[in-house]
């Protein structure tokens, strides 16, 4: 949006009274809604507690409906991102009205006087932290067809904005709380873009970076080095999430205080994967969640240069390829010890079987590069 056309918009917003804002948003150059203050305030019956469906670093969220009935997540954002309202519209602009399946669609938002507040479709089914916990929706809900689906769907929505996006964005906070399920539990990636709302000295999260202790690629974490590769691990923790119904930012497994990653990789050491699965799956084809397993263990080594790309990583989770796995090199690993909780559920044990196909080994391309960065050693 050129100087110009913000100026025309900064002008607008200071009146609070014409015509467009009763009218609910004003339109701009580049697609953005400007929703008013009233209108959200009215969608949201005063910002009624009732109405608050979750907190996170960013701010409240609240679900509201619009005067043509239409459902909204009304996201308050908290002071840390009051920036100027040029500021905040050229960084909202690339992820205004970005369109996909697998993507939670940001419609706009408000930027009178000193509210920032985004307004997004509104996800039936909140989000699958919640879920994985029972907290939302009953867990038979959660059987291997809607989880596998869920994998598959996140991974094509991140998929998207690595390689489709102009310009390519990467999410810098992928975890449960921020995978909503819709009415049918299809995946949606929420809070896409962000982490740039917030200066780097005041993101919600740490210092310099942006994202979720148990979820952190460790050159990221380590050394504020972020790439597409930060976001393929943090798929990678998801995936096992997913399939084990445990939470790695919160829990310390197995009884000997190792995190679920730490966990997950002895137990593929020790051909033992089939004791992380979540007791509450129900029937599940064992060869298959075998393999998602084994995805998330390509996609968090510590080497960032051998994660696969995600493409790549829809493409293992999607077609019968073999996986390489004596190519599988140990989970990169940072501790962050004040933010763990302790904490324990149940799980099962049996043997495992590894998926073999006649679509030939695929995954050479995932073992060709290399990293010129020091590898972490796991814990
Ligand atoms: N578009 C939406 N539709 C339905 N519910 C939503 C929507 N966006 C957020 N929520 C709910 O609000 C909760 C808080 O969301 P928010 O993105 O602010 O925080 P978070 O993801 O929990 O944490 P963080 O800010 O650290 O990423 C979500 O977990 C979800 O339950």
């Amino acid at each position: 949006m050129t100087c110009s056309c913000f100026r025309a918009l900064l002008s607008r917003t200071k009146h609070h009274h014409n015509s467009e804002q009763e009218a609910g948003w004003y339109p701009s150059n580049k697609n953005i809604k400007l929703f008013s203050y009233r209108k959200l305030r009215s969608a949201t019956n005063n910002f009624h507690p009732s109405n608050r469906i979750g907190r996170g670093g960013f701010g409240t969220v609240y679900k509201g409906i619009l005067g043509n009935g239409v459902a909204v997540a009304v996201k308050v954002l908290s002071t840390e991102s009051k920036q100027g309202i040029k500021e905040f519209l050229t960084e909202i602009d690339t992820i205004t009205n970005v369109r996909h399946p697998n993507l939670v669609e940001l419609l706009g938002c408000c930027v009178e006087e000193s509210s920032r507040i985004l307004v997004y479709e509104y996800v039936e089914n909140s989000s699958l932290d919640r879920a994985l916990l029972g907290m939302t929706v009953d867990t038979t809900n959660l059987n291997w067809k809607n989880r596998s689906a869920i994998c598959i769907g996140t991974a094509t929505g991140l998929a998207y904005l690595h390689e489709e996006l102009e310009p390519p964005t990467v999410h810098r906070d992928i975890k449960a709380s921020n995978i909503l399920l819709d009415s049918n539990f299809a995946p949606k990636i929420g809070d896409f873009g962000l982490a740039k709302l917030f200066p780097d000295n005041i993101t919600h999260i740490s210092t310099r970076v942006a994202g979720t202790n148990g979820y952190l690629a460790p050159e990221y974490a380590m050394k504020g080095q972020l790439t597409k590769k930060a976001d393929v691990y943090s798929f990678g923790v998801l995936l096992i999430e997913i399939i084990s119904g445990r939470s790695s930012s919160k829990t310390y497994w197995s009884g000997m205080g190792q995190p679920l990653l730490q966990w997950t990789w002895q137990l593929f050491k020790e051909g033992k994967l089939k004791e992380l699965v979540d007791p509450s799956l129900g029937e599940y084809p064992e060869e298959h969640v075998m393999k998602f397993i084994k995805v998330a263990l390509f996609c968090t080594q510590a080497a960032a240069g051998r994660r696969p790309s995600m493409p790549q990583v829809v493409e293992m989770l999607l077609r019968p390829i073999k996986l390489n796995e004596e190519e599988l090199t140990p989970p990169g690993y940072i501790d962050i010890p004040s933010k763990i909780n302790h904490g324990s559920r149940g799980t099962t044990s049996s043997n495992f079987q590894l998926k073999k196909s006649a679509a030939g080994d695929s995954t050479n391309l995932l073992m060709s590069t290399s990293d010129t960065s020091t590898e972490i050693s796991p814990r």
